[in-house]
């Protein structure tokens, strides 16, 4: 970790968050750094250092103590006979983002390998689901880098967008399919549909309109999608919203056999999940600082 300063509107409590993961091995400083190449961030600075009160600037010289992370067992193995790409890696750098003029990710950084699974926490408003749209490529950091296999994502969106299967706190159903037509359409080659349905529990469900599911059977029906996406990155927003304790250990199975195939896997939640040797990264969050009209002009 370097020193050096940042400026921090609004909120002093605002760090950097860096996760480290490896095999069995995690390293989490948690600290500041200096980003003053940054356009927007040095210019929201200057204004705000000037018309503020509440703003400051943060001198940090040394690392502050790592946060309590630690991968006890080693990570489930892949099925016999199953190739685990074990070189992939997803890694972030000082990701930076700003929704309006509020510094929403401040220097976040990740390393993930092929089998693990991070949990993304903080309170309401923390960044992250911001944070899983930027990495499903579907929003550029303001900066930072973002690479899979060292290749940033942003040189081939098309290729990123191929590699992963993302789910919002919405369920982006058609409500006038079926279950089974809705999983159709996004059932990608070497994928099958009836697996995907039984291990949502889905079967009995299959003919039924999407609009006269329960909010928990949409829930399932949107997990059973990211199932038939054969995808090796699993960007999931509050995946146990809605689910019943026999839904959520109908996950937890998905997301081991994920994990286990070699998949990568973060998942944002306020509440336990069923996953075993997690890292976790808690995005600190700050006091949401201005009133609505502030944020016009960012409606990405
Ligand atoms: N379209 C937008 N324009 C401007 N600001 C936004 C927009 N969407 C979200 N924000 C702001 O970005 C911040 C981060 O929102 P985000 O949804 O990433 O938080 P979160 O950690 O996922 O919250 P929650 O736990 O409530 O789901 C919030 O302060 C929010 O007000």
């Amino acid at each position: 970790m370097r020193s050096g300063h940042r400026c921090v509107p609004y909120c002093s409590a605002r760090r950097c968050v860096r996760v480290r993961s490896s095999d069995n091995r995690l390293d989490i400083p948690l600290g500041l750094e200096h980003t003053g190449t940054n356009k927007r961030h040095k210019r929201g600075s200057d204004h705000d250092r000037a018309s503020n009160p509440a703003f400051c600037v943060i001198t940090v010289t040394k690392r502050r103590s790592p946060i309590s992370v630690s991968q006890s067992e080693p990570r489930a193995s892949a099925p016999s006979g199953t190739p685990a790409p074990t070189g992939t890696v997803l890694e972030a750098d000082s990701l930076c983002v700003f929704r309006g003029d509020r510094l929403v990710l401040d220097g976040v950084s990740l390393t993930l390998h092929a089998g693990d699974a991070m949990l993304l926490t903080g309170p309401n408003g923390a960044g992250k689901s911001t944070l899983l749209r930027v990495l499903a490529g579907l929003r550029k950091p303001d900066s930072g880098q973002l690479t899979w296999n060292g290749q940033s994502i942003f040189d081939d969106r098309a290729a990123h967008a191929e590699r992963v299967a993302y789910i919002g706190h919405q369920d982006a159903l058609k409500p006038g399919l079926s279950v089974s037509e809705n999983l159709h359409l996004f059932t990608r080659p070497g994928a099958d549909l009836s697996d995907a349905l039984e291990a949502m529990d889905l079967c009995a469900l299959a003919d039924l309109p999407a609009r006269l599911l329960s909010a928990g059977q949409k829930r399932r029906t949107a997990l059973a999608r990211v199932l038939l996406a054969q995808a090796p990155l699993w960007l999931l927003d509050e995946p146990s919203l809605g689910l019943d304790s026999a839904a959520i250990t109908l996950l937890g199975r998905a997301m081991a056999a994920h994990r286990a195939r070699g998949g990568i896997l973060i998942a944002t939640t306020h509440v336990p999940l069923p996953l075993d040797n997690t890292c976790a990264l808690d995005l600190p969050g700050a006091a949401d600082p201005r009133p609505f009209g502030a944020f016009e002009g960012d409606y990405a």
